[in-house]
């Protein structure tokens, strides 16, 4: 049987994006998890350039909803979100279905998603929901400062002694520190990164999503991320989303809700809106590129063996466009 995915992108976080609907009976979640762990290998060891992780294109199972989005890390561990995939799962099932304006299916939510004025020619973009948002300590699986119930712009000193955190889930987990130019680009990052998805740590033995974020100025900061399941990335749309929902917060000598907010990334940019709805729920809207980058085919025995040689692509052509919007970002 052969399978057809797409690699897409948005912000430079990459994954396959796989549609359950073109089989007869979907991939059981062994199968899911195993072609994930194949394909998105890097170093030339995966399918083509490898990938972050693998987004599951499948039908909605609630009514009024256009499909359903499940995400698969790098490592073969599922993630309860992901908002960089979700704006290329958008684009996928919107040019489809021919919609603009609907929503997806995923692990804890029906999410909203519409498509939004082009980034540049050829370099499409969508806006999605990122929500539910809680800074509940058991929801984010954490064990830090004995206990607490939630942590909030405070030190953890079991994991530095200068830093200060906040943690949040949005729904997947998320911890996030404001951090000067040097110590954005240093090696902490990398250190707390490891260490918290060593899944032996005691802090979260699930795992975290960590980002240093740097602020450039009033509504414009840089966000760097370790993601769980996958390592350093080049985004992570939630991670960008739960950083803006700390700058607002922390920050509101600056800024306030419901003002846009440039987001710079090492793979390129975004915009996002924080919200607090009336039930005082906050919410974000997460706004950038959902770039489709080649459509790959391979047989699925060979794909589940991690043999890429039968493999057949045709790109887009949308990188080119990708790049040069990135490479004139650098020159504004
Ligand atoms: N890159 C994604 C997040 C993917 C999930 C994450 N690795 C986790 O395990 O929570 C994004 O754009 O949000």
């Amino acid at each position: 049987m052969a399978v057809k995915m797409i690699k897409v992108h948005g912000s430079g976080n990459d994954f396959y994006l796989l549609d359950q609907t073109q089989f007869q009976a979907p991939l059981s979640d062994a199968d899911l998890k195993q072609l994930a762990i194949n394909i998105c290998k890097r170093d030339g060891a995966g399918l083509y350039d490898g990938a972050d992780g693998v987004l599951v294109v499948d039908k909605s199972e609630h009514p009024q909803v256009l499909g359903r989005m499940r995400v698969i890390n790098a490592d073969g561990t599922e993630a309860s979100m992901c908002g960089n995939g979700l704006r290329t799962v958008a684009r996928y099932l919107g040019t489809q279905n021919s919609q603009e304006d609907f929503r997806v299916q995923t692990m804890y939510a029906d999410l909203k998603v519409q498509a939004v004025a082009d980034f540049a020619a050829h370099v499409p973009a969508y806006s999605v929901e990122i929500s539910p948002v809680t800074f509940d300590a058991q929801t984010l699986g954490m064990h830090a400062n004995n206990d607490a119930t939630t942590i909030i712009n405070e030190k953890i000193p079991a994991l530095s002694a200068d830093l200060k955190f906040s943690a949040v889930a949005v729904p997947n987990p998320h911890l996030i520190a404001f951090v000067d130019h040097d110590t954005l680009v240093g090696p902490e990052l990398g250190r707390i990164g490891e260490w918290m998805n060593d899944g032996k740590n005691q802090i979260f033995p699930d795992g975290v999503n960590v980002s240093f974020v740097e602020v450039l100025g009033p509504n414009s900061i840089f966000v760097r991320t370790f993601e769980r399941g996958v390592g350093f990335t080049n985004a992570c749309g939630t991670a960008m989303s739960a950083s803006s929902l700390m700058y607002v917060l922390l920050h509101q000598e600056s800024t306030d809700f419901n003002q846009e907010i440039h987001v710079t990334n090492p793979g390129g940019m975004v915009k996002t809106v924080v919200h607090q709805g009336a039930d005082e729920e906050y919410w974000m809207e997460l706004i950038g590129n959902a770039t489709f980058v080649r459509i790959v085919t391979l047989p699925l025995e060979d794909a589940l063996q991690g043999d890429y040689s039968p493999a057949t692509a045709t790109e887009t052509g949308e990188q080119v466009a990708y790049e040069d919007f990135v490479a004139n970002l650098a020159k504004a």
